[in-house]
């Protein structure tokens, strides 16, 4: 990679978005979010983390031929036999209101009346290359759900989960501490290492 390479990142999400500008900014990768090249949202029809991160990789690849970076991630809930997981943005409707879906999964875990709060945040990132080659990484955190929300940065249910090992959600936490421990994190640095560092 050099300062030359612009990747599209097939999101349509501010809080991803941002995440990711900010880990492949300093490795001297800039990318177009899909929404400045008024790429379409592809409905996200697979049953996987990676199955959704394909589909959306290739989408943007068809559309663009450059190289494209996607993100298909989720919180899953050991309690709820990984709810919301691929659901996750769905849970939070058309309005995407994650205050609703944090409370849902409360609501679900209440409900289920199991003890265990084990949860895990999950990320799998594909790169489509522009000769249509794919590849993906996956990145995973184990933590727990904590109630009531905690804290006012990062997205979606990030005021609900706190990673094992420490005292704060990641809402809790700067941009740089979530980056260092999360699944969004390790699925990139997975694939930087694979792909760029050998
Ligand atoms: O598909 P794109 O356009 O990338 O955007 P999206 O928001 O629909 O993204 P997903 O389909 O991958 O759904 C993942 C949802 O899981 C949640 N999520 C993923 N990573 C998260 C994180 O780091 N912190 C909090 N919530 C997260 C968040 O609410 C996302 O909307
Ligand atoms: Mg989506």
């Amino acid at each position: 990679m050099n300062e030359q390479d612009t990747w599209v990142l097939a999101s349509h999400n501010p809080g991803k978005i941002k995440e990711l500008q900010a880990m492949l900014h300093a490795r001297g990768v800039t990318l177009k979010g899909a929404a400045e090249l008024a790429l379409d949202e592809p409905e996200e029809t697979e049953s996987t983390f990676e199955g959704n991160a394909a589909l959306k990789a290739k989408a943007a690849w068809q559309a663009t031929g450059l190289t494209c970076l996607s993100d298909d991630s989720g919180l899953s809930v050991d309690a709820l036999g990984g709810e919301p997981g691929i659901y996750s943005a769905r849970w939070a409707g058309e309005a995407r209101d994650f205050d609703r879906a944090m409370a849902r999964v409360h609501e679900a875990l209440l409900a289920s009346a199991a003890a265990d709060r084990t949860a895990r945040f999950v990320c799998v990132v594909a790169l489509c290359r522009p000769d249509g080659t794919l590849v993906h990484y996956r990145g995973e955190v184990v933590g727990e759900i904590v109630w009531p929300p905690r804290g006012e940065a990062g997205f979606g249910y990030d005021a609900i989960f706190q990673p094992h090992g420490h005292d704060r959600t990641f809402a809790e936490m700067s941009a740089v501490e979530k980056r260092a421990l999360s699944h969004r994190g390790r699925a990139l640095a997975a694939l930087l290492a694979a792909e760029f560092e050998q």
